[in-house]
């Protein structure tokens, strides 16, 4: 019963943020909550960074070279961006615009930089979460399992590690991902919760007001 009348009142979509150090693991998170929850869509950012084996142009990025970047920049097509690891990453504002206005939840994978851009610009639509490490070591033994950077790429992002950690305080909530499932959970609780916020509720007051009328 209750599921039908939260179906009938519309509400505005959320922009659920994942930021962490590289390697703690949170596009491992975003995939496995992006195949449980049919209502929330993945951010899909431009980069400048080479593909690793294994992605996919369009659906891990979309792989563009500077120009491109500083042309879509320059015309007001990014949401948010930011040079990471020495290359630029950015969000395409028009496909997040559509989906929220239609009620639809976006996941971003982004980092502190492009959270705090979008904090400014949307408070209110942002919800952002703060994927911490186990441990140092373990960071490491990740990044050197995805086996997907070279050691000389694994180092400089070990370097920048710290400085990523340093944010942890700016966002909404914050897990420490032990493990895989337990943290995909803590991060379903986060949406669930979140998406009955009255205020993303736009349909509450002429839901409320057929409720009344019936009294
Ligand atoms: N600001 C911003 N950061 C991004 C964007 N896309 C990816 N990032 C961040 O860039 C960093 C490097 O991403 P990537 O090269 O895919 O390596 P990863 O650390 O293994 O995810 C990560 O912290 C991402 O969250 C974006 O569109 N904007
Ligand atoms: N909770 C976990 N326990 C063990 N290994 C994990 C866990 N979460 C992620 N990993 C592994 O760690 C590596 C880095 O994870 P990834 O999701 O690519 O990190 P990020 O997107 O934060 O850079 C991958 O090989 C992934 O399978």
């Amino acid at each position: 019963m209750l599921k039908t009348m939260n179906a009938k009142i519309s509400r505005r979509g959320l922009m659920l943020v994942l930021s962490s150090p590289s390697g703690a693991g949170k596009t491992t998170i975003s995939r496995r909550l992006l195949d449980r929850d049919p209502g929330i869509t993945l951010s899909v950012s431009v980069t400048t960074r080479p593909m690793r084996p294994g992605e996919q142009p369009g659906v891990h990025y979309y792989f563009i070279d500077m120009p491109e970047f500083d042309r879509m920049a320059g015309q007001g097509e990014l949401l948010e961006h930011a040079r990471v690891f020495g290359n630029c990453y950015g969000t395409p504002r028009s496909t997040v615009e559509q989906a929220l206005g239609a009620g639809r939840d976006v996941l971003f994978d982004i980092d502190w930089q492009g959270t705090q851009q979008l904090a400014a610009n949307a408070r209110n639509d942002l919800v952002s979460v703060f994927v911490l490490p186990p441990s140092g070591t373990e960071l490491e033994r990740r990044l050197h399992t995805r086996a997907q950077d070279s050691t000389e790429v694994i180092a400089q992002r070990m370097a920048k590690a710290s400085d990523e950690i340093s944010h942890w305080a700016e966002y909404d909530y914050v897990i420490v991902n032990n493990d895989v499932d337990e943290s995909v959970q803590a991060v379903q609780a986060i949406l669930r919760a979140e998406r009955l916020r009255r205020t993303r509720q736009v349909g509450l007051p002429a839901f409320v007001q057929s409720v009344q009328a019936a009294l």
